[in-house]
């Protein structure tokens, strides 16, 4: 054979065998192993993350210890204690939520939001989780009692909340936030507490977290452990004896408004006797302020020397140097009390503007925050809901 064709010869084969080589399917390969030298051990979370993948309920002490008992921490947002914010993921991302016992839609910040409204917050991105089913045509629209509000499309994702884990839970996916919420941007969103009866979502109302929590809980309850200027907690399937002194009162609950709604008993102001009168109040996580018929309100700022209704700030203020008396609110024969420091809200202008206000225009009364933080309250979700107040 001629050296030339041998060498074409020779050319052919190694450009054949270098170009099968690119296309064979190699049998095998390994990869070097690069340990993560930033990754801190923790074994508790390791042992944890066994019962984790397997979905077992895990050992009450190592529940404990990763936080996976049920429980999640509840930050104030801010100095005032004017909402408290929770850690929840949405298959693996965290955002903050406000839990709202006054409604009944989980709804987060998310990519649909225009850019302007997503500015400051952490963002659910639904095309980031492996678990997320768009629920198609479906829609919500919800309108809040100071006149914030949101709306948007829904899916379904898996949420956990303190190591409690619900699957198929509808995720409100908002496309439209009203200003309140944008420049909140410590709030990326709402857990609905209330009953799921009065649930946004259309074509078909979705159950709250707690209504799809509830079979997998040890109790069907939930309480709430805030606190005044410092975080507190709520307890999903559990009544931690801890956390609460004396014996717990529970009184009944009305559930046609959708609200955690309870007649109180009466009130007193500082020292004061006891005013025997029935009060129809809800419990709302999800609102600040205490709101009250008149008659209390104005009996309460009676004892404040230099409060007025100040129509220029569409409430009651008074020198913030005023000593406060406390308020005792009646629940049956239970009597809680509101330390008078808490009742001083915030700095308004050259006045302090109070904790307790009118609730003329609402229908009924509100303990939010500057009650429920001076309590420890189980929300009874039973066949029989309930509600029930220690003190602490
Ligand atoms: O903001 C709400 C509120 C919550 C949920 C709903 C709603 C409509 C449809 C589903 O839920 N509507 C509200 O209005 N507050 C508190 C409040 C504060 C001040 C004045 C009026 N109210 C409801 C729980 C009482």
């Amino acid at each position: 054979m001629y050296p030339l064709t041998q060498i074409a010869l020779a050319l052919v084969t190694l450009l054949s065998v270098t170009a099968a080589s690119l296309f064979e399917k190699r049998e095998f390969f390994s990869v070097m192993q690069v340990p993560n030298t930033k990754f801190v051990a923790n074994g508790p979370a390791a042992y944890a993350k066994a019962f984790q993948k397997y979905n077992k309920p895990m050992p009450h002490d190592l529940a404990v210890a990763t936080g996976n008992d049920g429980s999640v921490t509840a930050t104030p947002v801010d100095a005032y204690d004017s909402e408290y914010l929770c850690p929840v993921s949405i298959d693996g991302q965290i955002l903050a939520l406000e839990f709202d016992s006054g409604s009944s839609d989980l709804w987060v910040f998310s990519t649909s939001l225009p850019l302007s409204q997503q500015k400051g917050h952490v963002i659910f991105d639904p095309s980031k989780s492996k678990n997320w089913k768009a629920l198609s045509g479906y829609t919500w629209n919800i309108t809040y009692g100071d006149k914030s509000g949101a709306s948007g499309t829904v899916g379904t994702d898996v949420v956990t909340v303190g190591g409690t884990s619900v699957s198929g839970q509808a995720v409100e996916i908002a496309t439209q936030v009203s200003s309140q919420f944008v420049s909140d941007t410590a709030n990326n969103g709402l857990l609905g507490l209330a009953f799921s009866s009065i649930n946004t979502v259309k074509p078909q109302k979705q159950k709250t977290f707690f209504d799809l929590a509830k079979p997998s809980l040890s109790s069907p309850v939930f309480t709430a452990d805030l606190k005044h200027h410092a975080p507190g907690t709520y307890d999903f399937g559990t009544i931690n004896s801890a956390k609460y002194t004396g014996a717990i009162t529970y009184t009944n609950v009305v559930t046609s408004k959708g609200f955690w709604e309870f007649t109180g008993s009466g009130y007193a102001v500082g020292n004061g006797s006891f005013v025997s009168s029935s009060i129809d109040a809800i419990a709302d996580t999800g609102t600040t302020l205490i709101y009250l018929p008149d008659a209390v309100v104005t009996a309460y700022y009676q004892q404040v020397s230099g409060a007025s209704y100040d129509s220029s700030q569409g409430g009651y203020t008074f020198p913030c140097s005023a000593t406060l008396p406390n308020l005792t609110l009646g629940i049956g024969s239970y009597r809680a009390v509101v330390p008078g420091q808490y009742i001083n809200y915030s700095p308004r202008g050259s006045k302090c503007f109070g904790g307790v206000q009118s609730n003329t225009g609402i229908g009924f009364s509100i303990y939010g925050d500057v009650f429920l933080k001076s309590q420890f309250v189980i929300f009874d979700g039973s066949s029989t809901p309930r509600l029930g107040f220690a003190s602490k």
